[in-house]
């Protein structure tokens, strides 16, 4: 029997960011952007995120999360997909922490109840080497970026952070003043950026309250981004806009982050949402099972 048989694909959304989980483990291979897009297809899903797992890579984590966004990019990181992740995997199991492998590294993720789970997600990058930016900036609060007419730009100097994923954040008093669908893109492929962006628009409603708008590469705009609103803490924090503590408010609801002083970890508490599971077609991995 194939050893993709009787496998599910799970569609759940993390605060409305539309997020597949596929569960690979057992069957010797990972799943390629190609066929996470042909699950999709398939199945007729749109997605914003797709987090296939398979085998862990070291002692005691449960699995190994490629995430791959609607685009076919890989990306290193995503908050509201690791805790749709964490559901599947809490659900077979007593214990209330476990571990995810990513590549921005292993996750502790824990159950705070039947639907809402918190992540470590890392240590914020903040070297521009490790963003990665293109030219050497110094000062990664206040990058030399900007959008609109060089002599009166729309925006310009957003603070970046990495998250295992680039973030470029920028800091504004009137969302409404931004078109982000168009600002996004723009800025997203900038050169500046050598593995592109995830661009935001956030909003400082007080010292531990931000609202966030975020345009996400490979996948554009989304009700809710984890990883971004990690960024968007860091950032505000780091310009002494806010605490290290915040709620951040996206279009689809809110997250609590936390960005410890005692070993520099960033932690994000949210809700997830089941939507439904379907049966996996094996044919869509003819060439790999072979
Ligand atoms: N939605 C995800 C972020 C995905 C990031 C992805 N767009 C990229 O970095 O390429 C989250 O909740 O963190």
């Amino acid at each position: 029997m194939s050893p993709l048989a009787n496998r599910l694909v799970t569609k759940m959304n993390g605060l409305g960011n539309e997020i597949l989980v596929v569960d690979l483990r057992g069957a010797g291979f990972g799943v390629s952007a190609p066929e996470a897009r042909a699950i999709a297809r398939s199945k007729g899903l749109a997605f914003d995120q797709l987090m296939a797992l398979s085998d862990p890579r070291s002692e005691g984590a449960e699995a190994y999360v490629t995430i791959l966004n609607a685009d076919g990019s890989e990306a290193g990181a995503c908050g509201n997909g690791a805790r749709c992740v964490a559901w599947t995997l809490f659900r077979d199991d007593a214990r209330d922490e476990i571990f995810i492998e990513t590549a921005a590294g292993r996750l502790a993720c824990r159950r705070l109840g039947e639907w809402r789970f918190e992540v470590e997600m890392g240590a914020p990058r903040l070297a521009w080497t490790d963003i990665p930016l293109a030219k050497p900036t110094e000062d990664t609060t206040a990058i030399d970026l900007a959008f609109g007419p060089s002599g009166a730009p729309l925006l310009q100097k957003p603070a970046v952070v990495s998250m295992g994923n680039p973030h470029a954040i920028f800091f504004v008093e009137d969302f409404d003043a931004y078109d982000l669908a168009v600002i996004g893109p723009a800025l997203e492929h900038d050169p500046i950026f050598p593995e592109r962006a995830n661009i935001s628009l956030a909003r400082i409603v007080s010292r531990d309250h931000i609202e966030l708008k975020v345009w996400e590469r490979g996948a554009g705009l989304t009700r809710a981004c984890g990883s971004a609103a990690c960024a968007a803490l860091v950032a505000a924090a780091r310009k002494n806009l806010t605490g290290r503590r915040a709620t951040v408010s996206l279009p689809g609801g809110d997250l609590d982050i936390v960005w410890r002083e005692s070993d520099d970890m960033v932690v994000m508490a949210g809700p997830v949402e089941f939507e439904f599971e379907t049966e996996l077609d094996p044919g869509l991995f003819a060439d790999a099972a072979a």
